[in-house]
C-alpha cells in the first residue's frame, strides 16, 4: 500500500476553529493528507477579533519540531503565524536544511485588524525564511510590507510578486487579491512566467481564515505530489468553494467550510 502523504503546519490557534492551526487541519484533513501541527503561539481569538495571545517559547517550538521529525517524515510543511524573530530563529534552526516544499503564509493582521507579528520580526521574516520558501503566498497588505510598494492594481499585484522572487529570493510568489474589487484574481509568479487565478467574488462577510485555508490546501497537494501550479489551481477551488459554503456564525466574519464538497452529504 503507498504510505499516506503527511503535511506539517507551523501556527498559532484559533479556538473557534477558523483560522490558524484548526482550519489547517481541517483542511488537510478534507484534502486527504494526514496532519501534523506544532503551535506557536496560543490565541484567544473569535470570529470578532483576537482578545489575548501567549507566544510559546523557542525552546518549545525546536522540542514540537523535533518531536514531530525524530518520529514521522513529512512531504510538505507551512507557516502561517509566526510572532517574534525568537518563534522565527527557532523554525528557521529546524527547518532550513529540509528538502520538502515550505509554504509560507505570512500572516500579519487577522481579518478583524489586529496585530499578530511584531514590526522587527517581519525583517526576520523577509530576510531569513522567505528565501527558504517554494511559495509565499501574501494578501495585499502583506505583498505591500514584504515589497514596500502600494498596491493599487492588478498590474502592481504582479510587479510585487515578481520583486518577491526575484529581491527577496523566494521559489515563487502567489499574490492574492482577495482585498482588491471585482473578482478574486491571484497572480502566480514562479520565476518564469506569471499564472493567473480567476474566481466570481462571493458577496459575504465570512472571510476568516481564507488565507490560513488557501495556503493549507496548497501544501496539502504539495504533499501529494502535484506540481506548485496544479497544487495552487487545485487550492484556488478548494477556497472558492469553502467561502462560497460559509458558515454564518458568530457574531463577526465567519469561517469558510472546508467540507463544501460534501455538502449534499449533510442536506
Ligand atoms: N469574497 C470572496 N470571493 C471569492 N474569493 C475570495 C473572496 N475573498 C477572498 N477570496 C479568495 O480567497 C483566497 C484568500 O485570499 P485573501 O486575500 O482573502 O487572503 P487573506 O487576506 O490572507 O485571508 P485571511 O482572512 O485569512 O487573512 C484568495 O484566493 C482570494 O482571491
Ligand atoms: C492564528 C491565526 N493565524 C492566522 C490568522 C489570519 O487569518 C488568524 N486569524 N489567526
Amino acid at each position: 500500500m503507498p504510505s499516506i502523504p503527511k503535511a506539517l503546519t507551523i501556527a498559532g490557534t484559533d479556538p473557534t476553529g477558523g483560522a490558524g492551526i484548526q482550519a489547517d487541519l481541517k483542511t488537510f484533513q478534507e484534502l486527504k493528507s494526514y496532519g501534523m501541527s506544532v503551535i506557536t503561539s496560543v490565541v484567544a481569538q473569535n470570529t470578532t477579533g483576537v482578545q489575548d495571545v501567549q507566544n510559546m517559547s523557542s525552546s518549545m517550538i525546536k522540542q514540537q519540531l523535533e518531536s514531530v521529525m525524530d518520529d514521522i517524515p513529512f512531504q510538505s510543511f507551512k507557516t502561517g503565524m509566526l510572532a517574534n524573530v525568537p518563534i522565527m530563529e527557532a523554525v528557521y534552526a529546524e527547518l532550513a536544511q529540509l528538502d520538502v516544499p515550505y509554504v509560507m503564509d505570512p500572516v500579519m493582521v487577522t481579518t478583524s485588524g489586529d496585530t499578530l507579528v511584531s514590526e522587527e520580526a517581519r525583517d526576520y521574516l523577509r530576510e531569513a525564511l522567505l528565501p527558504l520558501a517554494a511559495v509565499v503566498t501574501p494578501n495585499i497588505p502583506e505583498a505591500e510590507v514584504l515589497t514596500g510598494m502600494t498596491i493599487q492594481t492588478a498590474d502592481d499585484m504582479k510587479q510585487a510578486s515578481q520583486q518577491i522572487v526575484h529581491k527577496y529570493n523566494a521559489g515563487a510568489a502567489l499574490v492574492k487579491g482577495g482585498h482588491m474589487q471585482g473578482k478574486a484574481v491571484d497572480f502566480l509568479y514562479d520565476g518564469q512566467t506569471i499564472h493567473t487565478f480567476t474566481a466570481e467574488r462571493i458577496e459575504t462577510s465570512n472571510t476568516h481564515g481564507t488565507g490560513c485555508t488557501y495556503s493549507a490546501a496548497i501544501t496539502a497537494y504539495l504533499s501529494q505530489g502535484y506540481t506548485l501550479y496544479d497544487a495552487v489551481r487545485l487550492a484556488k477551488a478548494f477556497v472558492t468553494s469553502a467561502i462560497r459554503h460559509s458558515f454564518s456564525i458568530g457574531h463577526g466574519s465567519g469561517p469558510t467550510n472546508h467540507w463544501a464538497s460534501r455538502m449534499e452529504e449533510f442536506n
